[in-house]
């Protein structure tokens, strides 16, 4: 586990300030708490020896308030840099992870424990171990030097027992990176878990099994638990550990200039200097280590949030056809006004798996409307996400104009019904003339307040038909040169299911229209049908 990644400063340029400040803030502390030490040690002096206290005594004052005014700026700056920070790592993953294809992204669980747990663990890393990080590389030198010139045989202890801190320190983090990653592990998998039983509640619910998955939450639980007690138990031997160092260390040069006073070989001033200077030496190595705990999630959650390193084999491939994709796509671009949606020798195998779903698979999506039909399981919908451009070909190219897919499952966000209809819409000037033209506006009246109405998560408040209106009426608005539509009438009544079928006729009079369906009634309607077989070869 690295004490500090020097990706994240490369990677994300809104750390680089925060950094900088923490740095000259560290330093500046350093130097503050090391005039304390001289000022405490003159003011001791003068107490002992009867001289005047004013000058010593306003010496402490001062240095106190500066060390008060900056410990106070350092809290400030390390907790505004803190949100600063994990809000631009958890935004660009976002965005990264969101203009990934499907098959280069995490899994949801991980994709959620990532922007989520992994962003706010950021924020101790930030806050208070790069502030402490900062601090142990100025100040140890700085007391150490100034030791040097107070007493140098002092220095002596120091600088031979200063460098086993941060031995043992490193070598307690090797265990503390073994801990950290399985209790990150068991967090993922807790999140994964917890969110399947969550979207699987009513069918768990109705098959009088939501009681053994209460179960199975608890036992994940429990092995989360466990881990971060494990980790836990691992900060506090560690910090343990090296308070004692620290503590033995500064007790030999306590020793040795204690004795050498009672000898008469040295002035009361120089040991008092020199015995309040030692610890100085040694506490932001010691506050790293405790701090170090407290980061590690953050230390692991930054490797993730992050652009991975070196992609590995299959997404070297994935990234050569996405390239080649990309330059028939501006060769397209260059070529033709109305660009069309051109599949060549296509195959697709899903990531992990040993056979391809679709092979060779060729064909060009001419205006109206084309059905993927097909047996279940032959590759329709896998067919549709590449067109989509949501997967990547395995070989073979596809040159894509602008897509506007409509799921199984469309997302509708819990929000009113306007707003749904015009998520992600750039001109929401034509919404009355869409809503007309798919006949949502006939919806409207039964609606409780028309637009207005609150819809609750995947649409809940409206009838299924109602929702394929709703998300093909946003498919009407959407200024995408075709529209993608996945199995648009599975699950209607045969009233629905007509209205339907009508509406994706008229879609399909103003631009292309692929649809995969297993509807007969509508795949006969099509201009263009093209059957899938397993491990389908069109052309
Ligand atoms: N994420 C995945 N990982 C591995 N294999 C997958 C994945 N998703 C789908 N498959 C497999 O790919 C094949 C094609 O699936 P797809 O959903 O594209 O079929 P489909 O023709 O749309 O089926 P249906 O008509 O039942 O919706 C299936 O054999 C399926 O098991």
């Amino acid at each position: 586990m690295k004490p500090f990644d020097p990706r994240l400063v490369k990677e994300v340029p809104a750390t680089r300030v925060p950094v900088v400040v923490l740095g000259v803030l560290g330093g500046l502390s350093g130097v503050a708490a090391i005039s304390g030490a001289f000022a405490i040690a003159a003011l001791v002096v003068a107490l002992v020896r009867g001289h005047s206290l004013t000058g010593p005594a306003v010496a402490v004052v001062v240095v106190f308030v500066i060390r008060g005014l900056l410990s106070l700026l350092t809290e400030q700056v390390a907790s505004w840099a803190a949100t600063r920070i994990s809000g631009a790592l958890r935004h660009d993953y976002l965005r990264r992870m969101l203009a990934a294809p499907a098959d280069e992204r995490p899994d949801a669980a991980r994709l959620m424990t990532v922007s989520t747990h992994g962003a706010s663990a950021v924020e101790p890393y930030v806050a208070r171990y790069l502030p402490s990080l900062v601090a142990a590389a100025v100040v140890p030198p700085l007391a150490v030097l100034c030791l040097l010139f107070v007493d140098w045989s002092s220095a002596l202890i120091v600088v031979l027992t200063l460098p086993l801190l941060p031995v043992f320190a490193a070598l307690i983090g090797r265990f503390t990176q073994d801990a950290t990653e399985k209790r990150w592990k068991t967090q993922t998998r807790l999140s994964g878990h917890f969110l399947d039983v969550m979207r699987g509640l009513p069918t768990l619910v109705s098959y009088g099994r939501a009681e053994h998955q209460a179960e199975q939450v608890s036992a994940v639980g429990d092995r989360h638990r466990v881990a971060t007690v494990r980790t836990l138990r691992i900060a506090f031997m560690s910090s343990a550990a090296l308070e004692l160092l620290a503590t033995i260390s500064v007790a030999i040069v306590a020793v040795w200039t204690g004795m050498r006073l009672a000898w008469d070989e040295m002035e009361l001033g120089v040991a008092l200097t020199a015995i309040l200077l030692a610890p100085e030496a040694y506490w932001p190595i010691r506050r790293v280590g405790q701090e170090f705990h407290a980061a590690a999630d953050g230390v692991e959650a930054i490797d993730s949030l992050l652009p991975s390193a070196p992609p590995d084999r299959w997404s070297c491939r994935a990234d050569e056809e996405r390239n080649r994709t990309r330059r028939n796509q501006g060769a397209a671009d260059a070529g033709a006004a109305r660009r069309a949606l051109v599949l060549d020798g296509v195959r697709y195998r899903y990531p992990g798996t040993d056979n391809d779903v679709l092979d060779d698979v060729s064909f060009t999506v001419e205006p109206g409307l084309t059905a993927l039909a097909g047996p279940s399981g032959c590759g329709k919908t896998t067919l549709l996400e590449l067109l989509a451009g949501l997967r990547t070909p395995t070989a073979g190219t596809i040159e894509r104009p602008t897509t506007h897919l409509v799921t199984q499952t469309p997302f509708i966000a819990p929000m009113s019904v306007r707003d749904n209809l015009l998520f992600g819409v750039s001109d929401t000037s034509r919404l009355d003339e869409a809503m007309s033209a798919t006949g949502f506006e006939r919806i409207l009246g039964t609606l409780p307040v028309g637009l207005e109405t609150a819809l609750g998560d995947n649409g809940f408040g409206l009838s299924a038909g109602q929702r394929a209106r709703l998300v093909l009426t946003r498919a009407w608005l959407s200024d995408a040169d075709v529209l993608l539509v996945d199995e648009p009438t599975a699950h209607l009544d045969p009233e629905a299911a007509d209205d339907v079928r009508d509406l994706i006729v008229d879609l399909a009079a103003r631009r292309p229209v692929v649809v995969v369906s297993h509807d007969d009634e509508l795949i006969d309607r099509a201009d263009h049908t093209i059957r899938l077989a397993h491990r389908a070869v069109a052309r």
